[in-house]
């Protein structure tokens, strides 16, 4: 579907010339979601730039779905662009207009009637879910919802790719679920295929199929999701693993405490570090009538104690467990008991 062929993409800048991208080579196949992963600086941007041709490589080759986007010209370029949507960070909305008019734009410029339009925007708007927001202007609505009519205006025009540069990497982290589930969707139900770049392993993990490594403007390496994370190779790639590993490993853990303990209880506490929750701490690891198991400790010092999170397993009799419980959120600490 996207085959980029030794491409290299060299800046002329007035400090002299700035080698974005070297050598690359990438294939990305009919219907998968596939993640490019790099620190600021390895190209990432310049890499989703070039496969619609923001960007023209200064060398190789560019093809999307069986055109050699970079042999084109300017006037057959905009045509083939509609095989491709975009969306971006920070959304690129037209400020001064409705949330219809934002996803109608590309199918004004496609020269669709009016009456196609208007249907085509409900469409739109259901398949994004932004039903009773046609109205409403961009800077009335929420980051997540921006996104969401940046997703319907880059389908509007029904691309076989849509391109996604840091789509998330503004929004809060259940924002964050909510668009790439609504992307995981999109590739389900119309066979879209997804490119995006991220700096969060994160994302790649929760929906991509295959992923490319990129550092200082080339692919270090490259597979499928699971290979990636089960085996990771060069140095870089295991600093990204780890960014999701390590929450991981500690579910893997509670989980093991949990079959191996069925009659106890498991809690999170939360820290905010804000007042002094110590003493609160100590008296339920030091109740004699309970026995405490430290199963994860992640606090970090705080000018009046510390905050972060402790999960313990509580084991004893079931009222004396439920009034330790009581007791410590009581003394102002949030705690979650975690489902057996
Ligand atoms: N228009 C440009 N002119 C000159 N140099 C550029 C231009 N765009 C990018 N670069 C340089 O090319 C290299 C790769 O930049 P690029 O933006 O593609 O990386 P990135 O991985 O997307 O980083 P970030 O996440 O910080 O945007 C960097 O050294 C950058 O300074």
């Amino acid at each position: 579907m996207i085959r980029l062929t030794h491409v290299k993409k060299v800046y002329q800048t007035s400090a002299g010339p700035v080698k974005a991208l070297t050598d690359l080579n990438l294939e990305v196949r009919q219907g998968e979601i596939f993640g490019v992963i790099g620190y600021s600086g390895a190209g990432k941007s310049t890499l989703i730039r070039l496969i619609n041709l923001l960007e023209r490589p200064t060398e190789g080759r560019v093809e999307v779905a069986g055109h050699v986007l970079s042999a084109l010209s300017e006037k057959e370029l905009s045509r083939e662009r509609k095989q491709i949507g975009m969306i971006f960070q920070h959304f690129n909305l037209l400020w001064s207009r409705t949330v219809a008019e934002n996803i109608a734009f590309p199918l004004e410029l496609s020269g669709l009637s009016k009456d196609k339009r208007k249907k085509r925007v409900e469409e739109l708007i259901r398949l994004v879910g932004l039903e009773g927001r046609a109205s409403s202007y961009p800077s009335q609505l929420s980051g997540g919802q921006k996104q969401r009519v940046g997703i319907a205006r880059a389908l509007a025009n029904n691309p076989a790719v849509l391109l996604c540069d840091e789509a998330t990497s503004a929004l809060d982290p259940k924002t964050t679920d909510s668009i790439l589930q609504l992307l995981s969707d999109i590739n389900r139900s119309l066979g879209i295929t997804i490119v995006l770049i991220t700096h969060e392993m994160y994302v790649i993990n929760k929906i991509c199929h295959r992923v490319a490594v990129l550092d200082k403007g080339s692919i270090v390496e490259e597979g499928t999701v699971r290979d990636i994370f089960l085996s990771p190779q060069q140095a870089i790639t295991k600093e990204f693993v780890g960014q999701v590993a390590a929450p991981l490993k500690q579910q893997i853990r509670i989980e093991k405490f949990q079959s191996a303990n069925p009659d106890g209880k498991i809690v999170q506490l939360h820290f905010d570090g804000k007042t002094d929750q110590q003493p609160a701490v100590d008296r339920l690891l030091h109740n004699q009538a309970i026995r405490v198991t430290i199963i994860v400790s992640e606090l970090a010092p705080s000018q009046n104690g510390f905050y972060g999170t402790l999960v313990l397993l509580i084991n004893g009799h079931q009222d004396t467990v439920q009034s330790a419980i009581d007791q410590i959120r009581s003394e102002s600490v949030k705690v979650e008991v975690l489902p057996s």
